[in-house]
């Protein structure tokens, strides 16, 4: 399947290649310029030290971690020549992904994936700063639903990225095993959450996904996911806010959400988040529109520590502020997705932030439930046009129960309201995951506990055999890891080991 590539907030040379019905991810800069807060990764070079990926708390007690640590230890770092390619998991734009073992015989359980791509040809092709990107959103991350990055380091021209190993393949695979192609709704349920959690955090450190869709949620060995692929990720500033809460509904499409409003289910309970979605709604809006800058969306919403609201007295009634830490401000006008789950304000060019995320959980969850994305046309244009001005429809589907009717009908009214093509009338448009999480359809979901839920699937565990093509491995010496990049070269000297 040919792929389009073209210009991210982070590339700097532009190039165009379509292929109709491609279901791969693609960027390309169709704005003058973008306003988006990018933040500096410290000059982005590769050989910038990787610090925070060595101090994992949540995984600290993992047998893969502790047998990188140990060769850490003993040898004063890691390399290439510690790992054992085994076999080729994947490919795309950037690289390809191996699964490897260390090479010490006490550490033979331990699997790790890693993303090789070649700087050189990146370079060549001006994608270097996509790959840096994604290397600097990993190193940072540390969540359950997230990749771990054990290591990071360059062998030669390549750069390697060593992360935790996912046997049970992505989501989309996993659907095609499902009956009729779907996945039951408490399936599905058990997925968006897990989603949902790892968005929220992504947007908590400044990281919009923007490339949400099943191929990218790969299935851990304990059946829970991991969100991969943070090439097309935006990295912005975001700053916690103070929300105050608004108590009275007042219009009827933004009220049916009082209705659909759950309480979460492991805190005590609080007002539902209402200050952008009644009757601040539209003034909040008129403040973005005014003012689109971090932090300082007005009204009311406050920095945290920093300054007082400025609503007008007698307005609302404020209880229970809450915090919000989403990038809701972050502009980004890369043309940057897959057809399918591009959101409206990512085609019209108009500038997009943290919202695109949770409108691709939308067209996620359409696809899980029913098998085919929601806007899907006959050609990428036809999907693209359907996306801006085709309303939202859904199947019909037989349910077994009346109980089955009523969760497809709460799973239609999430996905309405995430998939709202106005992104500040969209669910999690403003004020990010917890007004996602008290949905109707999640009611019952322990937010705090889904890590130890038992997931619908667990894949077996990998069985990896010693290859014989590991003896014909060929290992660059020190001079050619110093030689320049020559792309002319016999299939044996490239990295390929296979
Ligand atoms: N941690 C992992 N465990 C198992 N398989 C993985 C892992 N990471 C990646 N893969 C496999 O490798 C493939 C390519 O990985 P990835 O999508 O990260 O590369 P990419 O070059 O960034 O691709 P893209 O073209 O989608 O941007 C994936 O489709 C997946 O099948």
């Amino acid at each position: 399947m040919a792929t389009i590539r073209e210009e991210s907030d982070y590339d700097s040379s532009r190039s165009s290649l379509t292929a109709p019905g491609s279901r791969r991810s693609w960027i390309s800069d169709i704005g003058s310029s973008s306003s988006v807060s990018v933040r500096s990764f410290g000059g982005g070079a590769w050989d910038a030290p990787a610090v925070s990926c060595r101090h994992k708390p949540h995984k600290a007690n993992q047998a893969e971690w502790e047998a990188i640590r140990r060769i850490r230890a003993a040898a004063g770092r890691i390399g290439l020549e510690h790992f054992r390619l085994v076999r080729r998991l994947g490919s795309g734009d950037l690289g390809n992904v191996y699964l490897c073992q260390l090479r010490e015989p006490w550490s033979t359980g331990c699997l790790y994936a890693m993303k090789v791509v070649d700087k050189d040809a990146l370079a060549f092709r001006k994608k270097l700063r996509r790959a840096e990107v994604e290397r600097e959103i990993l190193r940072t991350l540390d969540h359950p639903f997230l990749p771990t990055l054990y290591a990071d380091f360059e062998a030669s021209h390549y750069a390697c990225l060593v992360m935790e190993f996912c046997p049970g393949g992505d989501l989309h695979v996993a659907r095609q095993r499902q009956p009729g192609r779907r996945f039951s709704i408490s399936s599905a349920r058990f997925y968006a959450a897990e989603t949902v959690l790892a968005l929220e955090y992504l947007h908590m450190m400044g990281v919009v996904y923007r490339d949400l869709k099943p191929e990218n949620v790969l299935v851990r060995g304990d059946g829970h996911i991991m969100l991969s692929d943070f090439d097309l990720s935006l990295k912005c500033d975001v700053v916690p806010r103070l929300l105050r809460h608004n108590s009275l509904p007042h219009n009827g499409n933004i009220a049916g959400r009082a209705d659909t409003a759950a309480k979460p289910s492991c805190v005590p309970p609080i007002q539902p988040v209402l200050s952008c979605l009644f009757k601040g709604v539209n003034k909040c809006q008129a403040k973005e529109e005014a003012a689109p800058k971090p932090g300082n969306d007005g009204e009311t919403v406050d920095s945290v520590g920093g300054a007082s609201s400025s609503s007008e007295p007698g307005d609302h009634i404020h209880t229970n502020p809450e915090v919000v830490v989403e990038p809701v401000s972050a502009r980004s006008k890369s043309f940057v997705g897959t057809h399918e789950y591009l959101a409206p304000e990512v085609i019209s060019g108009q500038g997009h932030g943290s919202a695109v995320d949770w409108w691709t959980l939308g067209v996620f969850m359409y696809e899980m439930i029913y098998g085919r994305t929601p806007f899907k046309g006959e050609s990428n244009e036809k999907t693209l046009a359907n996306i801006i001005k085709q309303p939202l429809a859904f199947p019909r589907v037989a349910a077994a129960s009346g109980k089955e009717w009523d969760e497809h009908l709460r799973a239609q009214d999430l996905m309405t309201q995430l998939l709202a093509k106005n992104p500040r009338k969209r669910l999690g448009g403003c004020t990010g995951s917890a007004e996602v999480k008290r949905h109707e359809f999640f009611k019952g979901v322990n937010w705090a506990l889904v890590r130890s839920v038992r997931p619908p699937e667990v894949p077996k565990p990998a069985v990896v055999p010693v290859p014989p093509a590991q003896k014909k491995v060929v290992m660059l010496s020190r001079k050619e890891r110093q030689e320049p990049y020559n792309p002319v070269v016999r299939p044996d000297e490239r990295f390929e080991y296979f």
